[in-house]
């Protein structure tokens, strides 16, 4: 992908340079299984930052197009048997309808990073549900708190956080996901503040001006007295004109 900010990794390198506990991304293949608005922003984000791509989907001719070209549209087993660390981007309700894909999924690591529409709904979690379908897969709870926006979009706004858990201990093998929270945990500083301090400034400079424009109107202006006026027009009228 090229094009502004999908050109960066959500992060920049420099703050990831230099801790080992992430692995190298370039190379790793990462299945991704649906190919809705969390598939998609999953799997851009994925493929800027350096990961490969496989995502399963029922159809996927047609959704092949939504997705950047470097990552690889196929069908849910082919994508499966692909990689071992795959994120279950369905909705729970169809959780069931993955069950043809137990044997493939044996082994291999399942994110889930499903959300419920409704709270106590189900009796247990989304990710134990999922780990009851798929008993010889690990299940890892995560990304649920970051939104499809957010993942495209960068880390200008909204939760950056990736909140994970799994009952299976540290999971040391999860690195490719871990790696892509990691660099999803770090908040570039630099770029969040300048765009904070952008826009501050032009509301600011925006309530001063409006302010300069109803005190020139007659009617206002008749009803200040000449200090008050001559105050906020001299005053305004130099500090817009040095912003
Ligand atoms: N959107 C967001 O911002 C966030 C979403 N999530 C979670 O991500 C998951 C996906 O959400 P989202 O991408 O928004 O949802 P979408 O409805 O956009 O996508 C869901 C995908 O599920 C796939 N799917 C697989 N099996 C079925 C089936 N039997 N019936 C219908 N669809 C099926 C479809 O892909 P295909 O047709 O190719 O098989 C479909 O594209 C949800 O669990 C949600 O809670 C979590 C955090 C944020
Ligand atoms: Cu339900």
């Amino acid at each position: 992908m090229s094009g502004g900010d999908m050109a960066k990794p959500l992060l920049g390198h420099r703050s990831t340079e230099g801790d080992p506990s992430i692995t190298p991304a370039a190379g790793r293949t990462i299945g991704v299984l649906g190919s809705g608005d969390f598939a998609r922003s999953l799997a851009i984000r994925l493929v800027c930052s350096g990961f490969k791509v496989v995502v399963g989907s029922r159809n996927p001719k047609r959704k092949a197009g939504l997705f950047p070209s470097a990552a690889e549209v196929t069908f849910q087993a082919e994508a499966v048997k692909k990689t071992d660390v795959i994120f279950v981007a369905v909705f729970r309700e169809h959780y069931s309808t993955l069950c043809d894909l137990a044997d493939v999924l044996a082994g291999k690591i399942l994110v889930d990073v499903s959300n419920n529409t409704e709270i106590n709904h189900h009796k247990e979690s989304n990710a134990e549900y999922l780990a009851s379908l798929f008993p010889a897969s690990t299940v890892v709870k995560g990304f649920n708190v970051v939104s499809a926006w957010t993942l495209q979009s960068g880390a200008r706004d909204g939760n950056k956080q990736v909140l994970s858990s799994s009952d299976k201990g540290q999971i040391p093998t999860v690195s490719a996901a871990e790696a892509v929270e990691k660099k999803m945990n770090i908040w570039v500083e630099e770029e969040v503040w300048r765009m904070e301090i952008y826009i501050s400034v032009g509301i600011i400079a925006l309530g001063l001006l409006s302010l300069l424009a109803i005190t020139s109107l007659p009617s206002i202006a008749n009803s200040l007295n000449w200090r008050e006026f001559s105050f906020i027009q001299v005053t305004l009228t130099f500090a817009d004109a040095r912003e």
